[in-house]
């Protein structure tokens, strides 16, 4: 051995695995539906005319198109009422061919998100969200229907890294209801040993220095800094800030809640954004459906 040369983080290549899963998942649709004559199903709301939203739904549209998964689709105006919300929830919970039913979110200002969730169907919550399937996912010896989809591709990315979790420091950025929350649970799961940092925690940079597996859910760009880094620690990033870059065709570019360039001189393995969580969430939102669709298809 030579002088010490600390080599780079390996790129946990969150496409590539998304892509592969979404093989998979494209393999036992075509099963089902040799052996059923029936496909499953995902219905999307989408309410306002957000470019994100509708950016994000087009992805899910497409990635359901090309795993063969039948997708619905629902379209209503920001000036839609709650109540116009609501009765295309339950129009979609009494469809047979709707396994799994997505609201974008977040949902115009003044709608009542908690309401909407919560009005979806237990057995077509593929966004886990539902209050039921969250309290499940907090509780020991239980199994919710469905973990939500940002998390579960979170540990996902780690298992497929071949990082092992057990025993391990894992430390969550952010208590989101959608991330950071159920990131945490799932961890636990997972027997980590799991700290939530947040926006009132003292010396954030502290805790994360602890950590062998860090989880960044916070939404404000590149704030785990290469110091708040253990050496070999794994980086998974969820964020997705869009900066401000004339040099780009959109105008904007994609940062993480992470420093990457700096994080990966001292993490072990990281994921990179855009290419990381963002492509399975998706993969696992198609997971969800499928699983869905097997349990309704074989009983029907
Ligand atoms: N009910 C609900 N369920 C969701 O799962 C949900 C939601 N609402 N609202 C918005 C967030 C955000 N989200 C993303 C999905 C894919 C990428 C993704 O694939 N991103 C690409 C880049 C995409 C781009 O270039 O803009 C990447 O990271 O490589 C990102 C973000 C799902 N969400
Ligand atoms: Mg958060």
């Amino acid at each position: 051995m030579g002088a010490s040369h600390s080599a780079e983080a390996a790129i946990i290549d969150g496409k590539t695995i998304a892509s592969t899963i979404r093989a998979e998942i494209k393999g036992e649709v075509d099963a089902l539906r040799a052996k059923h004559g029936k496909v499953p199903g995902l219905a999307v709301v989408i309410v306002g005319d957000r470019k994100d939203s509708q950016t994000y739904v087009r992805m899910k549209r497409k990635a359901c198109e090309e795993a063969g998964i039948e997708s619905f689709h629902a379209e209503l105006p920001a000036s839609a009422s709650e109540a116009e919300v609501l009765a295309t929830v339950r129009k979609f919970n009494a469809d047979a061919r709707v396994h799994g039913i997505l609201v974008q979110l977040p949902l115009p200002k003044g709608m009542n998100e908690e309401r909407v969730l919560a009005e979806i169907s237990l057995e077509k919550d593929v966004d886990g969200f539902h209050p039921e399937n969250i309290g499940k996912l907090a509780m020991k010896g239980h199994e919710p229907l469905f973990a939500p989809c940002t998390p579960k591709g979170c540990v996902e990315l780690l298992k497929r890294n071949g990082t092992v979790l057990s025993g391990k420091n894992a430390v969550v950025v952010g208590r989101s209801n959608i991330v950071g929350m159920p990131a945490a649970m799932l961890l636990m799961k997972e027997d980590c040993t799991v700290t939530v940092v947040h926006s009132k925690t003292r010396d954030p940079k502290r805790i994360c220095r602890e950590a062998d597996v860090i989880v960044a859910a916070c939404g404000s760009a590149e704030m785990v800094k290469k110091d708040w880094v253990k050496k070999g620690a794994v980086i998974i990033d969820v964020g997705t800030n869009s900066v401000d870059d004339k040099t780009k065709k959109a105008g904007y570019r994609l940062v993480g809640d992470v420093d990457f360039a700096e994080v990966k001189k001292v993490a072990s393995a990281i994921t990179p954004v855009p290419g990381g969580v963002g492509p399975m969430t998706i993969a696992m939102l198609l997971s969800n459906c499928l699983d869905s669709g097997k349990r309704a298809i074989a009983k029907a």
